[in-house]
């Protein structure tokens, strides 16, 4: 894992200007946990995933010790990145929650506390959320201190942009000599985001396995061939299977991600 995958400027607020928490927002699919687990692994930090519906119970105060517990091993594991991913769920904006005796508010202010009790040791603890909905968010999560520095993660729509996402989700393939992954790139819909790409080369390569295994089928005294059980992916598995594949979001829902993005960052980025 590593951070070649995203700009510069991305990792310049990782790791030039560290502070307590960063929120990454923006698309679905578009590499937002593995940023965060890149993060991790570059700095040399342990690493906690939590998805926020997990720590939400039904039984009156599991949810807020869910939380506790969650800190509470990350300390112990320290340092430490602790990912919140689908931080919406777990912190919505207080008061909007429709639940009986007003768990999500409960579970909010738990989690303000944890985090605020952070800042003690926030050389080698740190927390990172993700969001789809950052515009859900309870607003006191996003004050100084906490999640304080918001990170749009969205969908480039150019073609040197998804060959290099396809580079690195191929680089443990054997790829044919013919395959020019940036015709490839070319080839896919622009909103295509990182998991729609990813999704593309493990079917061009269960396509490319498949016909290994018929040709092995139909010429068994090949069977004993040096590499002759080697999957070697072409063009044509990519192109077959693309067709296949719709992109998970439309350009319209990207642009409205887009929206979302110049309104709290503004206009000018
Ligand atoms: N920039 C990228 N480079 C390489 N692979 C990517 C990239 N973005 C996404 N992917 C691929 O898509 C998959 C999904 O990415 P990931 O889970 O990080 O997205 P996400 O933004 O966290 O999505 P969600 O909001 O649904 O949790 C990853 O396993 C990875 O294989």
């Amino acid at each position: 894992m590593s951070f070649k995958h995203f700009t510069e400027d991305q990792v310049f607020h990782f790791l030039v200007r560290p502070r307590s928490g960063v929120l990454l927002y923006g698309p679905p699919g578009t590499g937002k946990t593995l940023l965060a687990k890149a993060v991790a692994t570059e700095c040399s930090l342990n690493f906690l995933s939590v998805k926020g519906p997990e720590l939400i119970n039904m039984y009156v105060g599991e949810s807020e010790k869910n939380v506790r517990d969650i800190f509470e091993k990350a300390r112990s594991a320290r340092p430490c990145v602790i990912f919140f991913d689908e931080l919406d769920s777990l912190a919505p904006a207080r008061g909007s929650s429709a639940d009986s005796g007003g768990v999500m508010d409960r579970v909010v202010s738990q989690l303000l506390v944890e985090i605020d009790g952070l800042s003690d040791n926030s050389q080698d603890l740190f927390i990172i959320g993700a969001t789809n909905r950052p515009d859900l968010l309870d607003s006191a999560l996003l004050r100084p201190g906490r999640f304080d520095k918001l990170l749009y993660i969205g969908v480039n729509t150019e073609a040197s942009y998804r060959e290099r996402i396809l580079k690195a989700q191929t680089r443990k393939y054997k790829l044919h000599e013919n395959v020019s992954l940036l015709s490839i790139a070319q080839h896919c819909p622009p909103n295509f985001t990182g998991a729609d790409i990813y999704a593309l080369c493990a079917d061009a390569w269960f396509h490319a396995a498949k016909r290994s295994v018929k040709t092995l089928e139909a010429d068994p005294s090949r069977n004993n061939d040096a590499g002759a059980e080697e999957v070697i992916v072409e063009t044509e598995d990519f192109m077959t299977v693309l067709g296949d594949i719709s992109p998970s979001l439309s350009m319209e829902e990207l642009q409205n991600y887009e929206q979302l993005r110049q309104k709290i960052e503004g206009p000018s980025r």
